[in-house]
């Protein structure tokens, strides 16, 4: 059977301080206890950045004033292809909670454990890591 293609849009919320406001997946979902950056499927006549600002108000509580997109690729899970929307988010309004009673934290982006995360997310956190090299 093909496997279906499925968009995500997640939120690389990055603070002054060059902290990143992660969340843990829930019990029950794929991926369960993972960290991730918030965010979730694109619905259908949506865009990817329209899709970022629900999830995010859904999941985290906050209002995105802008983003950026930082990433876009596709990876291969054993049951599914997604197509990653990854947005660096710097303005928003409101205090990020994890709104569906997930965990939620603030992490200095230099200590991004790639293991705690998703394999599709290897890329994108060896990225964020190497830009703290820099400072
Ligand atoms: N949000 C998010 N999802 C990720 C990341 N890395 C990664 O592999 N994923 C995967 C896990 C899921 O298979 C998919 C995201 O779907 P989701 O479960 O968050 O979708 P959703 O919020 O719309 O939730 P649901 O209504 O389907 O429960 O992408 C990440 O950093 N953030
Ligand atoms: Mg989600």
């Amino acid at each position: 059977m093909k496997k279906p293609l499925i968009k995500v849009a997640a939120g690389i919320i990055r603070n002054e301080f060059k902290q990143i406001y992660l969340t843990q997946r829930l019990e029950g979902k794929d991926f369960a206890q993972s960290w991730e950056f918030p965010g979730g499927k694109v619905d259908k006549g949506e865009t990817p950045e329209q899709a970022l600002k629900r999830e995010l108000e859904e999941e985290v509580g906050i209002f995105v004033l802008q983003s950026k997109l930082y990433e876009h690729f596709q990876f291969e899970y054993p049951t599914k292809i997604i197509s990653f929307y990854f947005y660096l988010v710097e303005e928003w309004v409101g205090e990020p909670f994890g709104r569906e009673g997930q965990e939620g934290f603030w992490l200095e982006q230099k200590q991004l454990d790639v293991g705690q995360f998703p394999p599709a997310n290897v890329k994108i956190i060896q990225r964020l890591l190497a830009e703290t090299e820099k400072d």
